[in-house]
């Protein structure tokens, strides 16, 4: 084709717009830079012998030149731009010179100053097929490109679509994985207080007992319950009960390490899994816990509320090969029983039990 049928072709183009597709802003390019696009930019053009190649991102407004050659990344209005107009036509434009082109574009400088007069572009597309951005190519003096130099520039187009795709693929397969993690979660943990539920405590002790008994550390089972909880609901109400039961998991929470779990297993009623060691870490952290709630009062909308709390605590010992988890929770729920006659606000475990 030559240079004036080319430009009366792209003017045709012109007379008979198509409205862009809706790009949404979290399109896969609206990321870090990545040098792999950077890669494709170069490579065109080293290849095609240009001093310019843009790799953009387009909306209605604006167009992003995330991954350029010979211009600053940058955002420029899309009115008037070469590469708004491709996105907006969803095809190849060539321009061999902008100068005496009839359309209204802007002008065009590259990072030497130099005045942009040959135009290339093909729309980009996303995984869906979705026209969001453009790859373009410029030159400082009129030209047109070959049949063999549009090929190159079409297969490079698509090398840079490829690698899109694909970041764009693995941002879903993340997102799927997330939402996957979530929805599992949701099913294991307690609504209100954010900790293990009743489910996911009882499943991790499981998981912590199998541990134990490979590894011969000892496993501590804590069963704890806020004292006298029931005056809290019936004098203040349930929802200040429920500001009681958040605060008072946050507190445990904090007493607590990386690979302790926590779970509320009943209304008022926490269970900690301790495994360490130490034959008596577990007693250690009841006591902690104990402390932490009784300490200082927890502050809700009703005023200031003190608040106490019962503990009981089995251990399994490395001897104990036999222990299963259901007897491990009655001996907790034996001692937490017992820290209850004794006046509450106390820990039960082995040696303060015998
Ligand atoms: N606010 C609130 N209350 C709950 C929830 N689940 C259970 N409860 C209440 O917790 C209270 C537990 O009362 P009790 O089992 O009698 O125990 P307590 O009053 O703490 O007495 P002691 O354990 O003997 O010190 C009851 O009033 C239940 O209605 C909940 O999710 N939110």
């Amino acid at each position: 084709m030559t240079l004036s049928e080319l430009n009366m072709k792209a003017e045709a183009l012109f007379r008979h717009p198509v409205p862009v597709s809706t790009v949404k802003m979290d399109a896969p390019m609206y990321t870090p830079e990545q040098a792999r696009f950077d890669r494709v930019v170069k490579l065109t053009s080293q290849v095609l012998k240009v001093p310019v190649v843009n790799l953009s991102l387009v909306d209605n407004d604006h167009l992003w030149l995330k991954h350029t050659v010979g211009m600053q990344p940058s955002v420029v209005s899309r009115a008037g731009s070469c590469c708004g107009y491709v996105a907006q036509q969803d095809g190849y434009l060539e321009i061999p010179d902008l100068r005496v082109s009839r359309h209204r574009f802007n002008s065009v400088f590259g990072a030497n100053g130099n005045e942009m007069r040959f135009y290339a572009g093909y729309p980009v597309h996303d995984a869906r097929g979705r026209t969001i951005g453009s790859f373009c190519i410029m030159d400082d003096t009129p030209r047109v490109l070959s049949a063999q130099e549009r090929e190159w520039m079409f297969d490079l187009k698509e090398i840079a679509e490829g690698q899109l795709h694909s970041v764009e693929l693995s941002q879903l397969k993340h997102d799927m994985e997330h939402a996957l993690v979530e929805s599992k979660r949701d099913g294991v943990t307690d609504a209100l207080t954010g900790v293990w539920n009743r489910k996911g405590i009882l499943h991790i002790l499981e998981q912590k007992l199998n541990v134990s008994e490979r590894t011969g550390e000892t496993l501590g089972v804590v069963y704890a319950d806020i004292d006298h909880f029931k005056r809290i609901n019936d004098t203040y109400g349930h929802a200040i009960g429920d500001e009681v039961l958040v605060q008072v998991a946050d507190r445990i929470r904090l007493m607590l390490r990386n690979y302790d779990a926590l779970g509320r297993i009943g209304g008022e009623e926490f269970l900690v899994l301790v495994l360490d060691p130490a034959p008596n870490a577990a007693q250690r952290i009841a006591e902690r816990i104990r402390q932490a709630i009784e300490q200082r009062p927890v502050a809700t909308r009703a005023g200031d509320l003190m608040v106490s709390m019962s503990l009981g605590v089995a251990v399994r010992h490395d001897e104990q090969q036999q222990a299963t988890s259901t007897a491990l929770m009655a001996e907790a729920d034996r001692c937490l029983y017992q820290a209850k006659n004794a006046g509450r606000n106390c820990v039960h475990g082995p040696e303060l039990s015998a």
